[in-house]
């Protein structure tokens, strides 16, 4: 067999990142132009400590990021909401009307990074989804079960049929993202599903299976949450993103942690892509030989289900080596991105 072909280089519509990281304060001014750079928009997760919880704690937050930015670069932060056991059905009118609230987060209490305050039980809150399906307002979710009883590689096809079917089944047209899955379990329920679904994928569970956590040695920056999985499962993804689909969207959920908490006996979840993202995306899009199902997954699909308008502009993406940085500054401390020190095959210009 001779090798997939690919071209050298590939232009596509600006694309959004659906899914995304941007914490606060001197850490917010240090990563927001990597994605800006990138990105046009990007969903903003609201897992502060404290977490975002009203539209005038998003309106506040969306200030900071607009004031971080540097000058002459644009970029558009579409906020969210955390849902907790006590969102007020009112506060998702108000978040609908403020017009640059365009999701709300659900986070499994104990789930992933800053998710305390997160919901105990959905029932809790059938109340506010209701009031999300009538004024059509995304529920976004992270999909994994918190069971200590359920092994870890499991709680995200566990989550399908536990919360996620009977939610659907009582909220039918509710707009729902099942966020950064990870699992074949998870891509043939969203390719399969009735109703308003998508999902987004990042490019480390396009690119990676669990090997790489352990290659030599435990490697905390390919520790995230849901954690890499099987290459079955990566295959599953891969055949998802480049299925021309639109369920299927990008979201790199960057995540990024100050190195001392990486390296520590009990180390954080996260991994920060938001440098290279576009970068790490052709490059599994290239492997895939589907160059050409890039844009829809980068710069179309996500606006068609978000009621969004597509992007102005154009990015291009060369095939040319560059070799990442060792860190990263990020407010007092340092960060170290996916693939620090390595070179990669591709280059935004
Ligand atoms: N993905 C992660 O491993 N971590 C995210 C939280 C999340 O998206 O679950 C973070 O905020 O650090
Ligand atoms: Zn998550
Ligand atoms: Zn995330």
């Amino acid at each position: 067999m001779s090798p997939i072909e690919t071209p050298d280089s590939i232009t596509i519509t600006r694309p959004d990142d659906w899914h995304l990281h941007l914490r606060d304060g001197a850490a917010l001014a240090d990563v927001l132009p990597h994605t800006a750079r990138q990105f046009a928009r990007a969903i903003v997760m609201p897992n502060l400590k404290p977490p975002v919880t009203t539209t005038a704690a998003a309106a506040a937050y969306r200030e900071r990021i607009l004031a971080a930015l540097p000058q002459g670069m644009s970029f558009e932060p579409l906020m969210t909401l955390y849902l907790t056991n006590n969102t007020d059905p009112d506060e998702i009118r108000r978040a609908m009307d403020s017009g640059f609230i365009h999701a709300v987060k659900l986070y499994p209490a104990g789930a992933t990074t800053n998710s305390d305050a997160g919901v105990t039980d959905l029932r809790n809150c059938y109340k506010v989804l209701e009031v999300m399906q009538e004024v059509g307002m995304p529920l976004l979710l992270h999909g994994e079960v918190t069971d200590g009883d359920i092994d870890l590689f499991d709680r995200e096809a566990v989550f399908i049929e536990r919360v996620m079917r009977p939610l659907r089944s009582a909220m039918p047209v509710l707009k729902v993202v099942f966020e950064h899955i990870t699992t074949k379990e998870a891509a043939q329920y969203v390719a399969e599903a009735e109703g308003p679904i998508a999902a987004t994928i990042t490019a480390h569970h396009l690119l990676y299976n669990r090997n790489e956590i352990f290659k030599g040695g435990i490697r905390p920056h390919y520790y995230c949450l849901p954690v890499l999985k099987r290459e079955e499962h990566r295959l599953a993804l891969v055949t998802a993103a480049t299925s021309g689909d639109e369920r299927f969207f990008l979201g790199t959920d960057s995540a990024p942690h100050a190195v001392h908490t990486k390296y520590a006996a009990c180390g954080c979840a996260g991994c920060y892509t938001a440098l290279h993202a576009m970068e790490m995306y052709t490059e599994a899009f290239a492997q895939a030989g589907a160059l050409d199902k890039l844009e829809a997954f980068a710069s179309l699909n996500g606006p068609a289900f978000y009621d969004l308008p597509v992007n102005e502009g154009t990015i291009t993406l060369k095939r040319e080596s560059w070799t990442l940085p060792e860190t990263l500054p990020f407010g007092e401390h340092q960060l170290v991105p996916l693939n620090a020190g390595e070179t990669i095959n591709w280059k935004m210009v």
